[in-house]
């Protein structure tokens, strides 16, 4: 059953330069559907994600947030309004604690939260994210796994609709990747929207329903994830040589 779309990509294109690194771009995402967005390294993905988040502006097309247009606002005016995100790269105050943190996040919510409320609201977060006997170190002694648990804690902390993922979950050992599955799964049955770029295959099969994949700035395929891992387009992508006839091989046999 379709209900209304939370979050639509409309012929969104981004240039820089002479590099078309977007190239109208469309694609929908529903209420508590959790999407992957996939692709080839340098495919446009994490420029996607900046042009929904507003970190970049688009230089064509438009990204609706409930039907309503939000390619013309700033990146926290779009986190206002549900939109919250991590970063490949983490990006965490490192000389505040956790704590500090996320009742940093707290304070940017439509109803902000201050002081108890906020550090219980904080706490319970840090708890979520497993990092709860963390929370009065200072962020930039944890381990980077870590940080990016403390930057999901803050993205959280938003309260929002749609949480946009970006490579959440590489870099983690075997157990730390059940354990992020996991957590994830667990965001996901509280009705949270997720899109996320993820190149852990494994972690796709077992979040993404439906997968959006991009080649050169272009979405090549759309559709449920086991189906469009199979299409021929997606595996020339990932492999980067013809592969007609090869049936053992599919996009997920490359690990970027
Ligand atoms: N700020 C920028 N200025 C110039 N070129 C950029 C900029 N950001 C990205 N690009 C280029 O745009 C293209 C798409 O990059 P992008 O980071 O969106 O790809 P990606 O699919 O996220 O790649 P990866 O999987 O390696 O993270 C690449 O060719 C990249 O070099």
């Amino acid at each position: 059953m379709k209900t209304a779309t939370l979050l639509s990509v409309r012929s969104a294109t981004k240039r820089f330069g002479g590099l078309v690194a977007v190239n109208e771009l469309s694609f929908d995402i529903y209420p508590g559907e959790v999407v992957g967005l996939l692709g080839p390294n340098g495919s446009g993905k994490t420029t996607a994600m900046n042009l929904i988040s507003g970190a970049l502006p688009v230089n064509g097309g438009e990204i609706l947030f409930h039907g309503q247009p939000i390619h013309t606002l700033k990146s926290h005016q779009i986190a206002r309004l549900g939109i919250a995100r991590t970063f490949q790269l983490v990006k965490v105050l490192g000389s505040m604690s956790c704590m500090d943190n996320v009742i940093a996040g707290l304070a940017f919510k439509p109803r902000p939260l201050f002081g108890k409320a906020a550090t219980q609201r904080a706490l319970a977060l840090l708890v979520q994210v497993g990092l709860g006997e963390f929370a009065h170190l200072p962020a930039g002694d944890l381990t980077y796994i870590n940080q990016k648990r403390l930057e999901l804690a803050r993205a959280l902390a938003l309260e929002p609709q749609i949480l946009l993922l970006d490579e959440w979950l590489a870099g983690l050992n075997p157990t730390e990747l059940q354990q992020g599955i996991a957590l994830i799964q667990q965001l996901q049955s509280t009705g949270l929207t997720i899109l996320m770029v993820e190149h852990v295959m494994d972690a796709v099969h077992a979040l993404c329903s439906r997968c959006v994949v991009m080649n050169a700035g272009t979405k090549i395929a759309d559709g449920p994830t086991a189906q469009v891992l199979k299409e021929p387009e997606v595996v020339r992508a990932y492999l980067g040589e013809d592969v007609d006839g090869g049936e053992e091989e599919t996009a997920e046999t490359h690990h970027a």
